[in-house]
């Protein structure tokens, strides 16, 4: 397939865009005047620096407001176009694009534009070039698709052609199967852009919140289906109006994009077999089962405070690694590894972000296709040496440098706990069962402006979906707040995308530098019973207020009997269309991170409106700012 994207979709120098853009992996770029206008290089100067960086110009889009016009602007429009030509020929491209009029001065009537682009396909044909025709979705007279169609068959010239756009035809929501009976070889280029579900002004929404196919609401997977149907076979290429974009790493908007047509043309090619561009293969997205283990890298102090933590909360140290300074701590299904090895990766992590949960392991159907599929989609493999008798378990990197393992039961890689690690037979003190079963959740926190990042990641490797975006009120700010899950729960991830300092998540990515797994979330079939044996345990669970209670009870119309044992567990509350949840913190360890114990009776959610409760009282037992640890 022939990827592109306009360099406008991205920040930096113009020069800077085109390497990031090359180095993601994409053949053309799209350019808009006003973006090269503002590049003092000459027009063959441009064309050359991108051939150099290996690239082509996919399209120019010198001008608007072209069809439709009354005189003298008609004219004075064939004169402009005529200019736009020969520029077109120094940049060393063939393709024009002109969006619908939005002129007030504008003429409707099909013909008329109709005539019009005859005249300009004309002109255009005596300089072997093109001009595509796009119905913008606020046009005057043409904002939908069919009807610049309409415009562009009567026009009747080989060198005039329909150039579709995903954002115009959706946020519309003009039915996409009305493209399927356009012939391939009449469009001449498709553009894609998501967006997500907001109410507003189209022009406003176009310009300032599209995002990537996959990072936002809009059905393009069925919009490209349809345009693989026709037989067309031309370039893909990504037009993002997006401010944050805009703002953001070049690098990273550039290798999302790349991985959001590679996503999306996997998608279609299992339901449109015979479309006719070319994709290369590639395993389907992974179905997990679970959350394998979670390792923590840790130094001596802060690993035994750990450890002293983790059996407080009933683990119990299960595995000596044979050859490193790794423990495994099992309970119910949860496997914990607590890694204080002096070199490798876990060491690198520990000594820039200190004590933190830098990997996890994902139970997959197949670890290597798993594997294979996230190296397609241009994540990050992961590798480092492997010891006598030790495994080599497929990974990649992710969030905040950290690394995620794929481990399955059909190539043995799930036997690793008996491979790498020797039971342990010492006798420990006894800190009583708590109950704790599995790993509800992970919430790992980043940089607000990286969460679009995150959601495709997950969302493009692991049969996963994502839930609206939810906003979490901390007493410094908001923070959002959006979910990754399998159908059936046995993987939930949320991410939390801090956009201030001063929140807890803000800390907690400012004071370990960078983003990472905050909290884990354990899942208890009893939370009573497991507050009650935690509390013998001498766990103190974070204090919430009092007036929480009274509110709940209040709100849920709650026996007082069991609001009042919550109140004296410091058990949180919530209830949705298809159940109850209860919610039990640890303080913060280390620079904020923390342990959740949860019992969901039917209930879909995470809690979300506890958070701001659960926010201020961890935010209490927060050591004051600037202290030495
Ligand atoms: O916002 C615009 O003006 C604009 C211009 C060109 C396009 O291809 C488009 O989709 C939008
Ligand atoms: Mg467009």
């Amino acid at each position: 397939m022939k990827t592109s994207i306009a360099t406008v979709s991205i920040s930096g120098e113009f020069e800077e865009k085109l390497s990031a853009i090359a180095r993601a992996g994409f053949d053309g770029i799209e350019i808009f005047e006003n973006d090269f206008l503002a590049f003092d290089r000459s027009p063959a100067d441009v064309g050359q620096m991108v051939r150099d960086h290996g690239l082509t110009v996919s399209l120019f889009q010198p001008f608007r407001d072209f069809e439709g016009m009354p005189e003298p602007f008609r004219s004075r429009n064939f004169d402009r176009a005529e200019r736009k030509f020969d520029l077109m020929a120094e940049l060393g491209t063939d393709l024009m694009l002109i969006c619908s009029n939005t002129s007030p001065v504008s003429l409707g009537g099909i013909d008329r534009a109709a005539a019009d682009f005859r005249e300009l396909g004309e002109r255009a044909a005596k300089r072997g070039l093109r001009v595509g025709y796009e119905a913008l979705a606020w046009g005057r007279h043409i904002h939908d698709h069919r009807d610049a169609w309409e415009i562009v068959r009567r026009a009747d010239h080989p060198n005039i052609g329909l150039i579709l756009d995903s954002f115009h035809t959706l946020a519309r929501k003009i039915d996409v199967n009305s493209i399927r009976s356009i012939p391939g070889d009449r469009i001449f280029i498709v553009q894609l852009a998501d967006a997500p579900l907001i109410e507003m002004d189209l022009l406003y929404w176009s310009r300032h919140f599209r995002n990537m196919p996959g990072e936002g609401d809009l059905a393009v997977t069925s919009f490209m289906q349809a345009v693989a149907a026709t037989g067309y076979d031309g370039y893909l290429s990504l037009e993002i109006f997006n401010d944050q974009f805009r703002g953001g790493s070049p690098e990273a908007i550039s290798r999302d994009g790349h991985r959001s047509l590679v996503y999306l043309m996997d998608q279609v090619r299992r339901v449109e077999p015979d479309m006719r561009i070319p994709v290369v293969p590639m395993p389907a997205r992974s179905q997990v089962s679970g959350v394998a283990f979670i390792e923590f890298a840790v130094g001596d102090d802060d690993g035994r405070e750990l450890e002293a933590l983790l059996k407080v909360l009933g683990f119990k140290t299960v595995g000596r690694h044979r050859t490193k300074a790794v423990t495994l701590m099992r309970q119910g299904e949860i496997n914990l590894v607590i890694n204080r090895e002096e070199k490798g990766f876990a060491n690198a992590s520990y000594l820039v972000h200190g004590a933190n949960a830098y990997a996890f392991g994902l139970m997959v159907d197949d670890a290597l296709a798993a594997h294979a599929r996230a190296l397609q989609l241009g994540s990050e493999d992961f590798r480092q040496p492997v010891g006598p008798g030790e495994m080599q378990v497929p990974a990649i990197r992710g969030v905040g440098g950290g690394v995620v393992y794929f481990l399955d039961q059909k190539t043995g890689l799930g036997a690793i706990w008996d491979i790498e690690f020797e039971p342990v037979s010492d006798v420990e003190e006894d800190h009583g069962a708590i109950g704790l079963t599995r790993i509800d959740h992970l919430a790992q926190t980043t940089h607000y402006e990286e969460m679009l990042t995150w959601l495709l990641f997950y969302t493009s490797q692991l049969a996963t979906r994502k839930t609206p975006m939810v906003d979490i009120i901390d007493p410094a700010g908001v923070i959002r707040s959006q979910v990754v899950e399998t159908e059936d729960g046995r993987l939930r991830i949320t991410l939390n995308g801090a956009e201030n300092r001063n929140t807890l998540a803000g800390r907690f990515i400012t004071e370990t530098f960078g983003s990472g797994i905050q909290h884990i979330a354990f899942e208890t079939a009893d939370i009573f019973a497991s507050a009650e044996a935690l509390a013998q345990n001498g766990f103190k669970a974070l204090a919430i207020s009092a007036n929480y209670y009274d509110d709940i009870e209040a709100r849920f119309g709650l026996d007082p009997v069991l609001v009042e044992r919550m109140k004296m567990a410091n058990i949180l509350y919530d209830r949705d269309d298809h159940g109850e949840y209860f919610q039990l913190y640890s303080p913060t360890y280390g620079e904020g991170f923390f342990f959740e114990i949860v019992e969901r009776r039917g209930y879909a959610g995470y809690g979300a409106p506890n958070a701001i409760f659960r926010i201020a009282a961890l935010k209490r037992h927060l050591r004051p700012k600037g202290m030495p640890r």
